[in-house]
């Protein structure tokens, strides 16, 4: 096919400049059109320097039909309330949409509006939009009009815990993830907490009970395992540029009516065969660190046993599997093109 014409929205932020550099290296595909609101009129790559002399795209206002009529796919990189509008222009005006925020992702809108504290200016596409996670909704993917890009921490639980849930092997309740985020899961726009002397030397828990990606990995869970599970789950911010690491402690349960309780080793081998196919999910012997996925979109998962519980420890990259790398992988799918194109 012709190569894949890609527009960004909200093109001054940190997802935005990671498609951009995945873009500069990807044989099928090309950046055309980049929007925001504050930087119009300016190179794209006065906003972002390192792409300076690679990128020659000049930013817009927002036009959903010129947009559109210039692009095969525009990755909407705005925050989650100010997404679903700017979606449904897009979708409207022709042109296939994925969408990194949250705003299409959950499959209630009663839960969306509980856990994100707003109207939702579009609820009847709620449950209708495909969750961006080729590993299980690749067929839904390639057709899809408008694609729900995963969230980075849910990304970190929902690969490790769905295959197990599914196979039986843990117990549905009483799973306890505690993620830790590199600052740029924040954004770039400034917030006191994400400055340098407030994150620089110290880890603190935020959003404890209340965080909107708790809904998200239990209802992504029940849609790929079929089976409904409660966990809790606590995000630390770490004083690191990218990189998401959850440890996830869980029971293991007598599975397949044997009488011995499941163990690591029947863990791992539920992981690989589930991912026996992927070309990014690497079920793996050492325990995993952000530094062994860092700018890849790579996803590394180990399992231990602890006590009467087991352990697994998975490790992401923000930016990339946990946004514009699987933002990329859903566009190849959707063209028809090698999921790991531009990506490997
Ligand atoms: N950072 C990460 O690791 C991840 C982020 N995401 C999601 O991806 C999306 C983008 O995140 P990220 O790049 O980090 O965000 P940033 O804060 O870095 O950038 C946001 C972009 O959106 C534009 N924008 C901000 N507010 C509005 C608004 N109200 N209306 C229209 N445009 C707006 C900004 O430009 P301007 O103000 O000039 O218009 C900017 O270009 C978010 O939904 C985020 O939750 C998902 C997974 C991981
Ligand atoms: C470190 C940090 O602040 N992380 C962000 C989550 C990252 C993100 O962008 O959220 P979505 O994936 O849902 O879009 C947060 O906790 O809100």
């Amino acid at each position: 096919m012709n190569e894949v014409k890609v527009g960004i929205v909200g093109a001054t932020g940190y997802t935005a400049i990671e498609v951009a550099r995945l873009l500069q290296s990807h044989p099928s595909a090309k950046l055309v059109a980049a929007t925001s609101r504050a930087d119009e009129g300016k190179p794209l790559a006065e906003i972002h320097p390192s792409l300076a002399g690679r990128c020659d795209v000049q930013i817009e206002t927002f036009d959903a039909l010129a947009i559109a009529e210039q692009c095969d796919v525009v990755m909407c990189c705005l925050p989650h309330g100010a997404s679903a509008e700017t979606v449904r222009e897009l979708a409207n005006a022709g042109t296939r949409v994925i969408d990194f925020s949250a705003d299409f992702r959950l499959s209630s809108v009663k839960v969306y509006e509980k856990w994100y504290g707003v109207t939702h200016p579009w609820p009847e596409k709620i449950g209708q939009v495909v969750y961006g996670m080729p590993e299980f909704f690749a067929d839904k993917i390639r057709d899809a009009k408008i694609v729900a890009n995963p969230g980075c921490y849910p990304t970190s639980a929902i690969m490790p815990l769905s295959p197990l849930i599914k196979a039986g092997l843990i117990e549905t309740s009483d799973i306890i993830i505690d993620s830790k985020s590199g600052v740029s899961g924040a954004g770039r726009s400034a917030k006191v907490a994400t400055l340098y002397c407030e994150t620089n030397e110290s880890i603190s828990a935020y959003g404890v009970g209340t965080h909107r990606h708790g809904p998200e990995i239990d209802d992504l869970v029940k849609r790929i395992s079929g089976t409904a599970v409660s966990t809790i789950f606590t995000p630390h911010l770490t004083p690191m540029d990218r990189g998401i690491l959850s440890t996830i402690y869980v029971r293991p349960r007598n599975a397949d009516g044997k009488n011995k309780l499941a163990s690591a080793e029947d863990c791992f081998a539920c992981w690989q065969a589930c991912y026996d196919e992927s070309q990014f999910v690497t079920p793996v012997e050492h325990l995993p660190a952000t530094k062994h996925v860092s700018g890849t979109n790579y996803v590394q998962m180990a399992v231990r046993p602890s006590g009467d519980r087991l352990v697994l420890i998975c490790a992401i990259d923000n930016l990339a599997k946990g946004a514009s790398g699987a933002a990329i992988q859903n566009m190849n799918v959707m063209f028809g093109l090698d999921e790991s194109t531009g990506l490997k």
